[in-house]
């Protein structure tokens, strides 16, 4: 990364040509550059229409200007904004005249973002949520986002680091003036049973990663079973689209096919895979092992089968599968009610109806206020894991150094989850809440 003294720029709205299109500077020399363009200072926090000059005194364009000094701005650093006319020629333009300037350059990808978590006006959690909440395109996934960008999951670890620290605080007070009047005895007894509820709340809250993942990355369905079950049929059936080969030779798809379709603001992700047999064709056979494969990390598994008898997904699996009977318009008579789960036939709307059902029945249930407030990513629970094997490494542990060293690791835990570790002094918290007199 280059010189953080540099002044960067660069377009950040979207493709051209665009009916506005916003330029953002950020930086010391943002402001004065500003005035120099824009022919004398603007009102911060103003939108103020402007004529743009190049510093020949040719007219570029005429737009609004924006300016927020720091460290009241998105950066921390002093801002501009430009919106002007979105053709391609005018961005160029004036992004030409900008980069004229000494110490001006183009932002480097997630540059601004990255200034901003170095003067502290975001934590990582927050870019992370702003960066997911740019690429939502469902529902649930902007909910998720918003709740990151925003701050709230942020709020929630800070709370935990807080408590935490002050548990540290009491176990280290104990530990360096125990031989002290005014200290109460065993101030473990009272801090134990609040880690202990911390130890739950963290528990319940990674909990929820199974959720943060589906709504972020998806809801993995595999559709699985023989060949000729109607696996492919019933890809394109669900997607509404030709999207996978079907024909009456057992054997037909052999790559894995994917296809994304929207359920109740949920991405669901499809995937139409080879028929299950002892085959000896040598791309048949690879076509079989990547089936095999995917239905390790899918949410659900759908084995199909037109014969009662036909089922092959091994049942011992931990991931859920449902049962479903294919070609019921033909097969109908030959199915027992118990026999499958649920019964479809791509030539009837009604069987595919109550698929879907099944389908959404599974999703996350997200009507809940906090629902949103889920681990987003593999990181996160990462973190948190390693967050409460120290916290069960403390509580086990009888030795107060062990307990205090291992608090300090779930702390550091979860500080590495919003990148801001808790610097606290330990001192300020054990005198300010003893009166040790000394
Ligand atoms: N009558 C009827 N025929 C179906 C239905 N679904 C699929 N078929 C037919 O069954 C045959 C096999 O369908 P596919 O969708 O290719 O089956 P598949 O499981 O993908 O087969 P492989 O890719 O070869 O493993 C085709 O001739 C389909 O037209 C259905 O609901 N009703
Ligand atoms: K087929
Ligand atoms: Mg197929």
């Amino acid at each position: 990364m280059s010189a953080a003294s540099d002044t960067i720029y660069s377009l950040s709205s979207g493709g051209l040509p665009s009916g506005v299109a916003v330029i953002r500077i950020s930086g010391p020399s943002a402001l004065t550059v500003c005035e120099g363009l824009c022919g004398g200072p603007v009102p911060p926090r103003v939108a103020t229409l402007r004529t743009i000059r190049s510093r020949n005194g040719d007219v570029v364009d005429q737009g609004l200007v924006l300016s927020f000094p720091g460290p009241a701005s998105f950066t921390g650093e002093d801002c501009v904004e430009l919106q002007v006319h979105g053709g391609r020629a005018v961005v160029d333009r004036l992004l030409d005249e900008l980069a004229t300037f000494p110490t001006f350059r183009h932002a480097e990808a997630g540059e601004f973002s990255r200034r901003a978590f170095a003067h502290v006006k975001l934590d990582l959690l927050e870019i992370e949520g702003l960066a997911d909440l740019i690429s939502a395109e469902t529902e649930m996934q902007r909910r998720l986002a918003g709740e990151h960008a925003r701050g709230g999951v942020s709020q929630l670890y800070q709370g935990w680091a807080k408590r935490l620290t002050h548990a540290r605080a009491m176990i280290e007070a104990e530990l360096d003036f125990a031989d002290e009047d005014d200290v109460p005895g065993s101030v473990s007894d009272m801090i134990w049973q609040d880690t202990q509820k911390l130890r739950t709340e963290i528990a319940e809250h990674l909990a929820g990663a199974r959720t943060g993942a589906i709504i972020r990355d998806g809801y993995r369905v595999v559709i699985s079973g023989p060949p000729n079950a109607g696996k492919s049929s019933l890809l394109n059936a669900l997607a509404k689209q030709d999207i996978a080969i079907v024909t009456d030779i057992a054997g037909t798809t052999r790559d894995v096919l994917s296809v994304d379709i929207s359920l109740a603001g949920f991405v669901v992700k499809l995937f139409d895979t080879a028929g299950l047999r002892e085959a000896v064709d040598p791309v048949e056979r690879e076509g079989i092992r990547r089936a095999m494969a995917l239905l390790e990390d899918a949410d659900l598994i759908l084995s199909l089968s037109d014969t009662p008898d036909g089922f092959m997904v091994p049942p011992d699996s931990q991931i859920e599968i449902l049962r479903i009977a294919t070609k019921i318009d033909i097969s109908s008579e030959s199915w027992d009610r118990a026999a499958a789960d649920v019964f479809v036939s791509v030539e009837q709307p009604e069987g595919l109806q109550s698929l879907i059902s099944a389908l959404t029945a599974r999703l996350p249930d997200q009507t809940k206020a906090d629902s949103f407030a889920v681990p987003s990513r593999r990181r996160h629970a990462d973190h948190l894991t390693q967050c409460l094997t120290a916290l069960d490494e403390a509580v086990e542990s009888v030795d107060l150094d062990i307990q205090s060293e291992q608090l300090r690791r779930a702390g550091d835990a979860l500080g590495r989850i919003t990148g801001r570790v808790d610097v606290e002094d330990l001192l300020d918290v054990i005198f300010s809440e003893f009166c040790i007199g000394k």
